[in-house]
Parts: structure tokens; C-alpha cells; sequence
């Protein structure tokens, strides 16, 4: 790459996009990397300021901006993840499907940790759109060492996918929603409808509601019952804090759950429980999930459906970001709500 007066550069090859900027009117690409320049562009290109241009002089080992992020891209996307075509230097990372985005923080902290080297993305572990931009990636400088972006590929080869979306399960999901109150036909069902609508936003269905009072056996019978009519998971409502009438955590337990946790480290949430019985994930859901638009369900509830299967580690990493601040206007997933891993 050398510098050239734009009336020299004429025949030769330009080695990177050129941006023309008129405010209210254009933003864009005025000029393509690898554009012979042409008599009459140079005016043009006087006019955006460009009295000198960068034309191609290339040596070995050394990469331009454009091809630097199409490797990079590359190497670090997996299924349901396509790319852009470069454009100024830059590759996004589109998915190709509405699911769960999974990055690999670990390894994109060490990429950057590179010098020169920017890959930026969403925050992992939330439902992303299809046609959504979940990443970026570009070099800072024009070109760069080939080596350099080598590594990159080193560690995302090792720790691949860098950036997937994993597609979500359909699954049949039961329902059991505690409270003498409900039971009894005292208040109307509020927990129900919440939990159907997220559900099916997310592409699952509800299996069948059993509404029961607050009595370990009955949610234990009503638990049994959902299995054996083939639901993938359950979900119980209410009956999770320490009222002497929340029996919901003891009725999940008596009903064979392996309790992963009871109590996450967000609000709200704090009441939450994840089990397993067998391997059927099954939720304790507290009367926040009710009412705030966002809450534990979301952040939990896809991963399952994406099919992970939820750890200690999982719960306890929501802990940072796990403050809701309770915006007037909820914009989740648009926030740092349950994303500080
Ligand atoms: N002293 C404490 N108070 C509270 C604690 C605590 O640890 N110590 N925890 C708080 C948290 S966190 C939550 S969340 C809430 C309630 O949690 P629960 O899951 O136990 O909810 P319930 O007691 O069953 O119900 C609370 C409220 O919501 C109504 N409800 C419940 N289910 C339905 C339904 N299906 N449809 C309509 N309404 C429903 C219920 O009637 C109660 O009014 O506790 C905090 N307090
Ligand atoms: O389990 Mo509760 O209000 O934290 O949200």
C-alpha cells in the first residue's frame, strides 16, 4: 500500500472503501476497495476531501481491513449464523433464525485482548430475531499482520462456535398453578395466561393448566399426572416464598425433583426453584413472573427450550446484571437485566 495524489492515482487500485457523508442525505460507500480510479472520479473524490489515496502496494503476510474481517467472521461463526458481505472494513454476524444466542465469552474476551483486532457482539443467552445483528467484527488499522488474524482463527477453531443461535424446541409444557385462593375460585387466574403467552411467543405450547390448592400432595399428584400425559416440562405457579401456605419447593421435592436450585440470585426472581425430575425441567415459578414483564422466566426458560441444561453455575452467574431497575417502559431483552456473564 503506498500514498498517492488523487490526479497520480488514476488506473491504480484503490485498497479500501471510501465514505461520503452528506448530512440528512447520504451515509454510505462512495468508492469500493478494489475501484480503478478513473479521470472522472477525481473530482468526486476532491470534493469528499480525499486529496491523497492509499493504492494497493501489498507485501506477503500482510491482510487488508476487508479481508482481515471476512476471516475472522468466518472462523467464528456457527449454525444459524450467516454474514455480510465486507463493507468498510466490517463483517456483521446476521441470524439466520429467531433463537437463543450463544457466545462464547471466554475466548471473545481473549480475542479482545488482541491488539488491533475489534469483534463486538450482543450479550449471550438471550432470544435473538431472525434478520438481527448479533455480532461485528473489523480490524482497527488497514491492513494487519497476517498472523495476527491467524490467532484469532486459533482460538476461535479452539473454542468453537465463538457466536451461534441455537434454534428453540417446541416442547408440551404443563402447568400447575397453586393457591387456595384460585382453587376455590375466590380470584380469577392471572398466572395462566402470563405463562401460556411467553410460552408460545417462544414457540411451545401449554400441555394442559391443573389448578391446585396449597397442598404438597395435590401438586405432587397434579406433577405425576402432567408426566404421564407427556409433558417436556413443567412449570408450578406461585406457593415459593415462606408463607406457611407455600408448600410449591417441598410439593416439586416430594415429587421426585432433583432441585438444581432453590432462589436465584435476581430481582425479581429470588423465589424461583429449577429441578429435574428425570430429565424433564421443571420450574417453580414465584408471583413475580406474574407481573413483571421480564423476570427469571425469561432469562431461564429459553435456555431450556434451546436444551441446556441448567447448573448451579447457570443461576448463580445471573447474579451480576440481576438487578432489575424497573423501567418505566420495559425494554428487555434491550437491557442488562440477567446479561452479566
Ligand atoms: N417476608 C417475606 N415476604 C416475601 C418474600 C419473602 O421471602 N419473605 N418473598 C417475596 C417474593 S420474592 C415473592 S415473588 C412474593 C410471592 O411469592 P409466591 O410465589 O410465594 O406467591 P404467592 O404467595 O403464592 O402469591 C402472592 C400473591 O399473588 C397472588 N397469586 C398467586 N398466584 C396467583 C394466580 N395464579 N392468579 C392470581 N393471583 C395469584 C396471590 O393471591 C397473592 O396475592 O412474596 C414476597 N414476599
Ligand atoms: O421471587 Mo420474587 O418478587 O423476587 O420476585
Amino acid at each position: 500500500m503506498k500514498v498517492v495524489p488523487v490526479q497520480e492515482a488514476v488506473g491504480m487500485v484503490l485498497c479500501h472503501d471510501i465514505t461520503q457523508i452528506i448530512p440528512g442525505e447520504f451515509k454510505g460507500r462512495a468508492f469500493k476497495k478494489g475501484h480503478i480510479v478513473q479521470i472522472e472520479d477525481v473530482p468526486k473524490l476532491l470534493n469528499i476531501g480525499k486529496e491523497n489515496l492509499y493504492v494497493w502496494d501489498m507485501k506477503e503476510g500482510l491482510l487488508h481491513e476487508n479481508d482481515a474481517a471476512v476471516r475472522m467472521a468466518r472462523a467464528a461463526a456457527g449454525p444459524g449464523i450467516s454474514l455480510t458481505e465486507p463493507k468498510e472494513g466490517k463483517v456483521s454476524l446476521v441470524a439466520t433464525r429467531t433463537g437463543l444466542l450463544k457466545v462464547n465469552t471466554g475466548a471473545l474476551y481473549r480475542i479482545a485482548e488482541m491488539e488491533q483486532i475489534v469483534f463486538a457482539t450482543l450479550h449471550t443467552n438471550q432470544i435473538v430475531a431472525e434478520n438481527k445483528i448479533v455480532a461485528g467484527t473489523r480490524i482497527i488499522p488497514l491492513v494487519i499482520d497476517e498472523q495476527s488474524v491467524e490467532r484469532v482463527e486459533k482460538i476461535c477453531g479452539g473454542n468453537y462456535p465463538l457466536v451461534e443461535v441455537k434454534p428453540l424446541r417446541p416442547l408440551k409444557v404443563g402447568v400447575v398453578t397453586t393457591g387456595s385462593e384460585v382453587y376455590h375460585g375466590r380470584i380469577k387466574d392471572k398466572f395462566g395466561p402470563v405463562v401460556s403467552r411467553k410460552l408460545e411467543g417462544w414457540g411451545s405450547s401449554v400441555l394442559r393448566q391443573i389448578l391446585v390448592s396449597d397442598s404438597i400432595d395435590m401438586i405432587v399428584e397434579a406433577i405425576t399426572t402432567l408426566l404421564r400425559e407427556g409433558a417436556e416440562m413443567i412449570v408450578v405457579t406461585g406457593g415459593m416464598s415462606v408463607d406457611p401456605d407455600d408448600v410449591t419447593p417441598a410439593g416439586i421435592r416430594a415429587a421426585g425433583g432433583r432441585i438444581v436450585s432453590y432462589g436465584a440470585p435476581t430481582l425479581p426472581g429470588a423465589m424461583f426453584m429449577m429441578a429435574y425430575i428425570g430429565d424433564i425441567p421443571v420450574m417453580g415459578l414465584p408471583g413475580c413472573v406474574m407481573y413483571a414483564r421480564s423476570s427469571i422466566f425469561d432469562l431461564i426458560a429459553p435456555r431450556v427450550l434451546a436444551g441446556e441444561e441448567i447448573t448451579p453455575r447457570d443461576i448463580a452467574r445471573l447474579s451480576h446484571g440481576g438487578l432489575c431497575v424497573n423501567c418505566k417502559e420495559c425494554r428487555y431483552p434491550d437491557c442488562g437485566f440477567g446479561k452479566g456473564n
